[in-house]
């Protein structure tokens, strides 16, 4: 039997590594829902996943297959039926300020300002109510806010929109600003659920372009949920696929495909063979036909 007490040094190093360098780990996860006929409906059945440091993987499959389940899963705001997530080795069991999340849209706070928005999260978690009367809050309220700055222009907003309220923003321009209030938590994990699905085509291709610069300089690791195949291989150094098994889906999701893609980004392919073979090969996966069997696959490598 392995004492507890008396590890040894060599194994505790590399098992710390490891879940340093794993930042999430998705250990055979299920989730089910209570239906009104008094069963129980399978979302996610068994999976697995491990996640490294700093890689950007988008999370694509059919309408219901449980993908935004999954990220709650994630967040901690939901937990798994059976099963365990642990982000950087920690198990998750409520939401936590390491991970950041940007849904689909209304995420920002009406009635506070842009600025606003942006310094609440490092302003609540360093300092309470009382705190804020200390001399040192100025100088931390200081500092926030020159970051609130900088990041807003990093998503392409002018520092005029600091003052704006939400509803004086465009779709676009909400979610640039949702994204920038993620990242003033500096995440190590950010978790993005369709968040460019409600814009219109420039706007996302523009919000592709700088999220994709933005982790390129930083490289969080980022779990993107998206229905868009090219965005997908746009973004991605990996995509995974989750697809219903068994008749009518009734046993639940599983990985169907787990594909490493080059750092470079396949978007200067786009439209090239090995894109389009590459496309169908995932669209192939979500409706199920390339369905993997119990084990985690295998990632398979591109180029
Ligand atoms: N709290 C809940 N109670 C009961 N059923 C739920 C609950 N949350 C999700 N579901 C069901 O779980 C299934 C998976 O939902 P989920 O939103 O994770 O899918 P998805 O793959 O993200 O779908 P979409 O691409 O349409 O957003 C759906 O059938 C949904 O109705």
């Amino acid at each position: 039997m392995v004492s507890v007490l008396e590890p040894m040094p060599e194994t505790v190093t590399t098992s710390a590594a490891k879940a340093e360098a794993t930042a999430i780990h998705i250990a055979d996860v299920s989730v089910s829902y209570a239906t009104k006929k008094k069963t129980r409906k399978t979302i996610l059945n068994g999976v697995n996943l491990e996640i490294a440091d700093g890689e950007f993987v988008v999370l694509l499959g059919e309408t219901g297959c449980g993908k935004s389940t999954l990220l709650r899963m994630i967040l901690g705001q939901e937990l798994p039926a059976a099963g365990a997530v642990f982000v950087r080795g920690k198990k998750v069991e409520r939401v936590s300020a390491q991970c950041g999340y940007v849904p689909q849209k209304y995420s920002l706070f009406p009635d506070r300002t842009v600025m606003g928005n942006l310094i609440m999260g490092p302003e609540t978690s360093k300092f309470h109510i009382l705190g804020r009367l200390r001399p040192e809050f100025r100088a931390f309220r200081r500092e926030v806010k020159a970051e609130a700055l900088r990041q807003l222009q990093h998503m392409g907003l002018h520092a005029t929109d600091a003052d704006k309220y939400p509803h004086q923003l465009s779709g676009g321009m909400q979610q640039r600003v949702a994204i920038a209030q993620a990242l003033m938590m500096k995440p190590n994990v950010l978790l993005m659920d369709e968040a460019f699905s409600a814009l219109d085509p420039a706007t996302r291709t523009s919000l592709q372009r700088i999220l994709r610069t933005v982790w390129l300089e930083t490289k969080p690791t980022v779990v993107f949920v998206t229905h868009n195949t090219a965005e997908a291989l746009f973004l991605a150094t990996r995509v995974i696929v989750l697809a219903k098994q068994g008749v009518n889906g009734q046993d639940g999701a599983k990985v169907a495909l787990d594909l490493k893609l080059p750092e470079t980004g396949m978007s200067l392919k786009r439209n090239g063979q090995q894109f389009l073979d590459l496309v169908e090969h995932i669209e192939d996966a979500s409706r199920g036909s390339a369905v993997a069997d119990e084990s985690t696959p295998s990632p398979e490598e591109v180029l």
